[in-house]
C-alpha cells in the first residue's frame, strides 16, 4: 500500500481558506502551551479555521484555559474555539476519536490533528489543506521522513531512534510505504473519517496514529506526504509511557491479523 510525497504546496485560494475545517488538539497539563498554540492558529488567514480542545480533566488547569480562550475567540454567531471536557486522562488515542467525531458531527469537511505542546507547525495548516484540496487527497501527513522534512536538533538519539524504529516497525508488518505513519500531524477529509468509522478505532494511545492510516489505506482512500519541521516541547513533558509503547508494539500485529481476517470472510 502506498502513499505518494507532495512538492510544496499550492498558496492558498480565498475561498478554500473558508473552507470548514476543525483542528482537534488533545490536552493533558498543556497550560503552558495552549495559549501559544491557539493565538498562532487564530491568526492564521484561515476564516473557516475552527480549534477543538480534547481536555481529559488536566490537573494544571488547561481546561479552564480553553475554555478562557473560547470566551476570547467566539461571538454570538460564531463558535471559534470549543471545548471538549472529558472526566480523566484516557489516552491520546481515545481523545483524538472523540474529538474528531465531534468535529464531523458537527460539520467539518476537514480535521486536522495537531499536539499542543509546540512541535507541529502552525505555519503549515494551510499547506496541508492547499493540498488535499488541489489534489483531492483524502489524508495529508505532515511528514518528517520525506525529502524536506527535519526533527529538532533537541530530539534526543533515544527519541530519534525509537521515532524511526517505529515507523519502520509498523511500515514493515503492515506492508505500507507512508514513510511517517507514526505523525501526529495530520490532516483527513469528513469522508475518509467516515470510511474509517472511529467507533471502530481500538487504539487508545498513541497506536491511533498508525491505525488510522492504515485503516485509510486499507479503505481505499489516497494518503499523500507534505514534509514538515518538527519541534522539540520546550516547556512540559510527553506523555509517552511503558503502556503507550506496548500497545504500539502489539497494534500492528493486531491490525495485521485483522486484516487476514477480513479477507479470508471475503473469500469465502
Ligand atoms: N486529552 C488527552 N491528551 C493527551 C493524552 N496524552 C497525550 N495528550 C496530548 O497529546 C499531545 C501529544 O502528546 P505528547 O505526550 O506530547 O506526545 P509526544 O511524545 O510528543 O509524541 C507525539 O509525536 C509522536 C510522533 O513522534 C506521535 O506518534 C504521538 O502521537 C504524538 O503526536 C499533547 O498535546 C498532549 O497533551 C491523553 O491521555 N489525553
Amino acid at each position: 500500500m502506498s502513499a505518494h510525497h507532495s512538492p510544496a504546496g499550492p498558496p492558498l485560494p480565498e475561498e478554500w481558506g473558508r473552507t470548514a475545517t476543525t483542528v482537534v488538539m488533545p490536552t493533558y497539563n498543556e497550560a503552558d502551551n495552549l495559549p501559544a498554540m491557539a493565538e498562532a492558529l487564530m491568526s492564521l488567514p484561515l476564516e473557516g479555521l475552527r480549534l477543538l480542545v480534547v481536555d481529559d480533566n488536566s490537573p494544571d488547569g488547561t481546561g479552564k484555559i480553553a475554555e478562557d480562550l473560547a470566551e476570547r475567540h467566539n461571538t454570538p454567531d460564531r463558535t471559534r474555539v470549543a471545548v471538549l471536557h472529558r472526566t480523566a486522562k484516557d489516552g491520546l488515542g481515545r481523545a483524538y476519536a472523540a474529538g474528531m467525531t465531534r468535529a464531523v458531527d458537527e460539520g467539518a469537511a476537514y480535521v486536522l490533528q495537531m499536539d499542543a505542546d509546540g512541535s507541529h507547525p502552525a505555519g503549515k495548516v494551510a499547506e496541508l489543506l492547499g493540498v488535499a484540496l488541489a489534489t483531492g487527497a483524502d489524508v495529508v501527513v505532515g511528514s518528517r521522513y520525506v525529502p524536506g522534512g527535519t526533527l529538532s536538533d533537541a530530539w534526543s538519539a533515544h527519541r530519534r531512534l525509537l521515532s524511526r524504529w517505529a515507523n519502520a516497525y509498523a511500515s514493515t508488518i503492515l506492508g505500507t510505504r507512508v514513510r511517517d505513519i507514526t505523525s501526529g500531524f495530520n490532516l483527513w477529509s469528513a469522508d475518509a473519517l467516515r470510511a474509517i468509522d472511529l467507533d471502530t478505532v481500538g487504539s487508545a494511545g498513541y497506536s491511533f496514529q498508525v491505525e488510522m492510516k492504515y485503516r485509510a489505506l486499507r479503505a481505499g482512500q489516497s494518503v499523500l506526504e507534505v514534509p514538515i519541521h518538527f519541534e522539540d516541547r520546550t516547556v512540559g513533558e510527553s506523555k509517552m509511557n511503558l503502556a503507550v509503547q506496548l500497545e504500539s508494539v502489539a497494534m500492528p500485529w493486531r491490525l495485521r491479523a485483522r486484516a487476514a481476517r477480513a479477507s479470508g470472510h471475503r473469500a469465502r
